[in-house]
């Protein structure tokens, strides 16, 4: 890399950040995911020496395995991890779409645990000179747990650097009209195939979250009320009434009180007072992933068709739907306002670069 600032190109780069996933669907790598991410503290808030004998002396021998075999029925021939696929192509088609709008931005995909590093995607664009940085978390809800700790690992690796890019953070887009748009697209797309739940028959649409420990939202957390408005906004924008949706939050972990209503549960409740079709929706995911495909996709199927219910239909993540990917230059265009979206033309930077290179030859 040209290390003389006034010969490298200026650049934009758009960053989507995800959390990571084991790098093969066996206990080992399974371990070593769990290992970094149920380390970090933004994720578990128990006091460190107690955590570590609980996490190294129960949860991973256990877990690791279990979660081993989960991962391996979800596991795609040839394409590997779901939330991996997904993401990266997310990120491609994104390049793409402001490649054909005309501008000149990098993007990439970040994981906060695993691969590929947070670290070495920004010393990656830093290397074809990203000079501005904008991050797009791939959570459309903020939590602390999740978006937080990614920019945290953002600013732990800038802080390493002298020479740090300008630098904006996208909080969140739960109640973004695009955002919201692409997950009405999602759902309709699924019942112009399949038609409608009959909700007078008492029919249910139920849009599953990912849940945290209630002790989170207490202290502050503003998750819970974003997924709340989110849900509401997609109901409403699917013209449904209060009580023909619900909003349910799913992936229990340990022992302490998580936000309720909890998924599994409601959908044994549901299925006990007779409703025949449940179509389920996982609008907190961008991605599917062992949470959507492994959860609620089978074990949730599971549940409803052995307490009496009839039909389950599981409505896929947005995954590449074309109208998410607009939604997320839309969202990113917001927020890259006033700044250059394309580098210098080449014609500037080689004329540059030949007057830079005569001042050396003068100077030796
Ligand atoms: C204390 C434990 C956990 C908290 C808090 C938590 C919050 C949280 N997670 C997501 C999104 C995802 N989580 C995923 C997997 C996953 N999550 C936990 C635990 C907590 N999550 C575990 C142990 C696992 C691994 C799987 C398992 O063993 O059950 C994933 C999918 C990863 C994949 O590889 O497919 C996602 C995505 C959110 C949005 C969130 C809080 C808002
Ligand atoms: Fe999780
Ligand atoms: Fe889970």
């Amino acid at each position: 890399m040209n290390q003389n600032p006034h010969l490298r190109p200026s650049k934009t780069a758009v960053v989507l950040l995800n959390l990571g996933t084991p790098s093969a669907p066996t206990p080992k790598a399974v371990r070593a995911y769990l290992k970094e991410f149920l380390s970090d503290p933004r994720v578990v808030e128990i006091p460190k020496v107690i955590w570590w004998c609980i996490l190294n002396g129960i949860i991973l021998p256990i877990r690791s395995g279990a979660s081993a075999k989960k991962y391996a029925s979800i596991w795609l021939p040839k394409l590997g991890s779901p939330l991996m696929h997904y993401s990266r192509l997310q990120a491609k088609e994104l390049g793409e779409l402001f490649t054909n709008q005309g501008h000149s931005v990098l993007v990439d995909l970040a994981m906060r645990y695993g691969e590929p590093s947070t670290k070495k995607v920004l010393d990656e664009l830093k290397a074809q000179g990203m000079e501005r940085l904008l991050l797009l978390p791939l959570y459309p809800q903020y939590s602390a747990t999740t978006t937080a700790s990614s920019f945290d690992e953002v600013f732990r690796v800038l802080g390493t650097w002298r020479d740090q890019p300008e630098l904006r953070l996208i909080k969140h887009y739960h109640d973004n009209p695009a955002y919201i748009a692409a997950l009405r697209d999602q759902v309709l797309e699924a019942w112009d195939k399949d038609g409608r739940p009959d909700f007078a028959r008492g029919d249910r649409f139920v849009m599953s979250f990912h849940g945290l420990p209630k002790r989170n939202l207490m202290k502050g957390d503003p998750y819970h009320c974003e997924c709340l408005k989110t849900g509401r906004l997609l109901g409403e924008s699917l013209g449904l009434e209060r009580g023909q949706y619900l909003v349910t939050f799913q992936s229990r972990f340990g022992k302490q009180e998580w936000l309720k209503p909890y998924t599994a549960p409601t959908i044994e409740k549901l299925a006990k007072e007779g409703c025949q079709r449940l179509d389920i929706f996982c609008p907190g995911f961008p991605a599917d992933c062992i949470e959507t495909l492994e959860e609620i996709a089978m074990e949730a199927r599971e549940i409803f068709l052995e307490h009496g219910g009839k039909d389950y239909r599981y409505i896929p993540c947005l995954n590449s739907n074309p109208k998410w990917i607009e939604a997320l230059a839309n969202i990113a265009h917001d927020h890259l306002q006033g700044w250059p979206l394309s580098s210098e033309p080449e014609a500037v930077l080689n004329e540059r670069n030949e007057r830079a290179e005569l001042a050396k030859k003068a100077l030796t």
